[in-house]
C-alpha cells in the first residue's frame, strides 16, 4: 500500500504526518513501527495520523504514535507542526482534548490545556506527592501524557532515562525531563521520551519542566526553554492553562514505495 506523507519537524523533533481526512489507511502497529524506523522506513520521533474530526468546535482530530508502536495522548512540537499543515488557526482534536492554535508570523502557539498534578493522573503506580517522588526527588505531572522533571544536570539524560522512562513507579512509563535552571526565566532541558529515546526537543516535556518548574518555586511562570534543537516559550497562565510557542518546518512531502 503506498502512502503520501509530509516529514515535518519542531526544533529537530521529527514527525511523519499522514493526511487520512480523505482516505483512512487504518495503520496496524506493525506499519506504524515500520514507517517510524529510521534505516528501514521513513524515520521520525513520531508519526501524527490526522482524521475527520468527532468534536464539535474541532478541525482536525490528530493522534500522535512514538517509533515503538505506542500511542501517546500530547505532542506538542507535532500539535505546532499540525496547525502549520492544516492552515489558519485550528482546533486541534486529541486524547489531551481540544487544543486552540493561534499564529503569529512563523511561530505557532498552542493551548497546551490544564495540567493535572495529583499522582493518580499523571499516573503514579503508588500515592505520592508529585511534587517529590521517591526517584532522583523528580517533580510529575500530566500534560495529556506523562512527565516527570529532575532539577539538576541536564548532561545526565542518556545515562538515567532509559531506565527512568521503565520504572515502577510509572504503570504507563513517562516522559522524563532533566531541567537546570539558569535563571527565573531561562532553563536548559533535555527529555528522554517515552517510546522514543532521547529528541532534541519535546514540547509537552517543556510545558511539564516549566509547570514543576513553578511549582517548586523555581521560576517565573513564563520561562524560555532551551533545549538541544532549540527554543520555546512557555506561560503557565493564572487560569491554569499552559502556552507553547515555538516554529514549525516543513522538510518535504513524500510517497512511500
Ligand atoms: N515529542 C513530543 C512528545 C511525544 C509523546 C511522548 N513520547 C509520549 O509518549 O508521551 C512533544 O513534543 O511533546
Amino acid at each position: 500500500m503506498s502512502l503520501s506523507f509530509t516529514k515535518m519537524h519542531g526544533l529537530g523533533n521529527d514527525f511523519v504526518v499522514i493526511d487520512a481526512r480523505q482516505n483512512d489507511p487504518a495503520l496496524d502497529t506493525a506499519t506504524i513501527r515500520h514507517l517510524c524506523d529510521r534505516r528501514f522506513g521513513i524515520g521520525c520521533d513520531q508519526l501524527v495520523f490526522l482524521t475527520v474530526p468527532t468534536l464539535d468546535g474541532a478541525d482536525v482530530h490528530v493522534r500522535f504514535f512514538n517509533p515503538d508502536g505506542s500511542e501517546a495522548g500530547a505532542c506538542g512540537n507535532a500539535s505546532r507542526c499540525v496547525a502549520k499543515f492544516v492552515g489558519g488557526t485550528p482546533t486541534l482534536q486529541t486524547a489531551a482534548g481540544l487544543l486552540p492554535t493561534a499564529r503569529d508570523g512563523d511561530l505557532f502557539m498552542i493551548d497546551m490545556g490544564v495540567p493535572r498534578l495529583d499522582w493518580q493522573d499523571v499516573p503514579l503506580s503508588q500515592a505520592c506527592d508529585t511534587l517529590h517522588l521517591p526517584l532522583h526527588d523528580a517533580a510529575a505531572c500530566s500534560m495529556g501524557n506523562p512527565h516527570a522533571t529532575i532539577f539538576g544536570d541536564a548532561s545526565r539524560a542518556e545515562a538515567l532515562g532509559a531506565d527512568l522512562e521503565q520504572d515502577a513507579l510509572f504503570p504507563e512509563r513517562a516522559n522524563i525531563g532533566f531541567a537546570q535552571i539558569l535563571s527565573p526565566t531561562h532553563m536548559r532541558l533535555r527529555v528522554w521520551e517515552r517510546g522514543a529515546g532521547l529528541t532534541l526537543a519535546c514540547g509537552s516535556g517543556a510545558c511539564a519542566a516549566v509547570v514543576n518548574a513553578v511549582r517548586r518555586g523555581r521560576t517565573e511562570r513564563t520561562c524560555t526553554v532551551t533545549m538541544d534543537g532549540g527554543d520555546l516559550q512557555i506561560t503557565w497562565r493564572a487560569d491554569g492553562h499552559v502556552l507553547m510557542t515555538g516554529p514549525a518546518v516543513t522538510v518535504f512531502h513524500g510517497t512511500t514505495a
